[in-house]
């Protein structure tokens, strides 16, 4: 079976690239110079003329605070094209599976792990443009698959792994943002379960929206403390960064973060049969990844 990737080269693109790397499928990673998303006639083509059976979208304008100072961009990236594409699903008859996030959900719903089925209520502009792709998707009448996922990190491109690694060995006091709960996720662990969704013929006949997430709950503080733990075991009190938790408002930034936007996976389990690890078993596997690149570099 033939699949198109799109948004190939993003961080989880890469992380599809490894998880396919064993794959009987044929797996053809593209990226905005192969095929640009918003050319519908590029799209068009693109899927006629390769004779896919199936598109993962990947592709997605994710800086969640120019997206504020750009929504029209955001608006044609994460909906437009994302409609685009479920044209060419629908019109070639085959099925797709897009990636959405966790910033549908607001924060103003009480403290609950968010269902599938629950209201959604963007908070800016980012979610907003994600949501309406959700809706080009359901509204085109193709077979789809939305998996929404939340705080991606991995070895690839900018995250806040990434960020924080940096942060703390540069800066001797950090703020973090403590109002503002969900669940990190390992872009690893996402892509292979969509290959195992994908390889074992599992996304048929299971149209519909799924959450994915690593399993737990913590703040972005309690993240970036935990990225500290784990990539700084034996620092001492003095030469340790001390990160410092701090209100939402107290972190200026361009856009409104959901508030609580933890996703409840119990769907995405009992349909596939896959277990999903613990963020902290994760982060470990991540942090190990990035120090020994940083070794194999130096
Ligand atoms: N990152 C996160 O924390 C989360 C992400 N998600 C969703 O997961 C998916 C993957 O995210 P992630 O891998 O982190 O995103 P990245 O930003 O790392 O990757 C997105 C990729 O899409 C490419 N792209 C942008 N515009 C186009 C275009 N017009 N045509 C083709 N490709 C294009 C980008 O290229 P370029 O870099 O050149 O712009 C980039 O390579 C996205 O749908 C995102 O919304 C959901 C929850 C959390
Ligand atoms: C760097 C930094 C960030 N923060 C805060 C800002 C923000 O509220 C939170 C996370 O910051 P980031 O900008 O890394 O995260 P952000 O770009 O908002 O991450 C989101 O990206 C999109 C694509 C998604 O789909 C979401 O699931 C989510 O992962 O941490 C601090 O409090 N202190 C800091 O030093």
């Amino acid at each position: 079976m033939r699949i198109l990737v799109t948004g190939g080269e993003g961080q989880l693109g890469n992380c599809l690239q490894m998880a396919v790397a064993k794959s009987s499928n044929e797996y053809i990673f593209t990226d905005v110079d192969d095929i640009d998303i918003t050319d519908p006639e590029a799209v068009e083509l693109g899927v006629k003329v390769n004779d896919f059976q199936l598109i993962v979208n990947c592709a997605a304008f994710t800086d969640v605070d120019r997206a504020e100072r750009q929504e029209d961009i955001a608006e044609m990236i994460n909906a437009t094209a994302a409609g685009y594409l479920a044209k060419a699903a629908k019109d070639n008859g085959i099925p797709m599976i897009c990636i959405s996030t966790d910033y549908v959900f607001g924060g103003n719903l009480g403290n609950t792990p968010r269902r599938e089925d629950e209201p959604v209520n963007p908070t800016g502009a980012y979610g907003r443009t994600k949501l309406h792709g959700e809706e080009a998707i359901m509204a085109s009448g193709c077979s789809y698959m939305i998996i929404r996922t939340a705080w991606l990190y991995s070895e690839y491109g900018r995250n806040f792994v990434k960020t924080m690694l940096r942060l703390i060995n540069d800066r001797k006091e950090l703020n973090v943002v403590f109002d503002q709960i969900g669940t990190p996720t390992y872009a690893q662990d996402l892509a292979d379960a969509i290959v195992d969704i994908i390889d074992n013929g599992k996304y048929i006949g299971n149209d519909g929206i799924y959450h994915y997430s690593n399993e737990g709950v913590c703040s972005w503080y309690d993240f970036s403390k935990m990225i500290q733990e784990i990539s700084q075991p034996d620092a001492d009190g003095k030469s340790k960064c001390d990160i410092r938790p701090c209100h939402s408002k107290e972190f200026p930034s361009d856009a409104v973060r959901p508030s609580f936007s933890v996703l409840d996976k119990t769907k995405f389990k009992d349909t596939f049969g896959l277990s999903i690890p613990f963020w902290v078993d994760s982060l470990r596997k991540c942090i190990e990844n990035i120090q020994n690149q940083n070794h194999e570099e130096a």
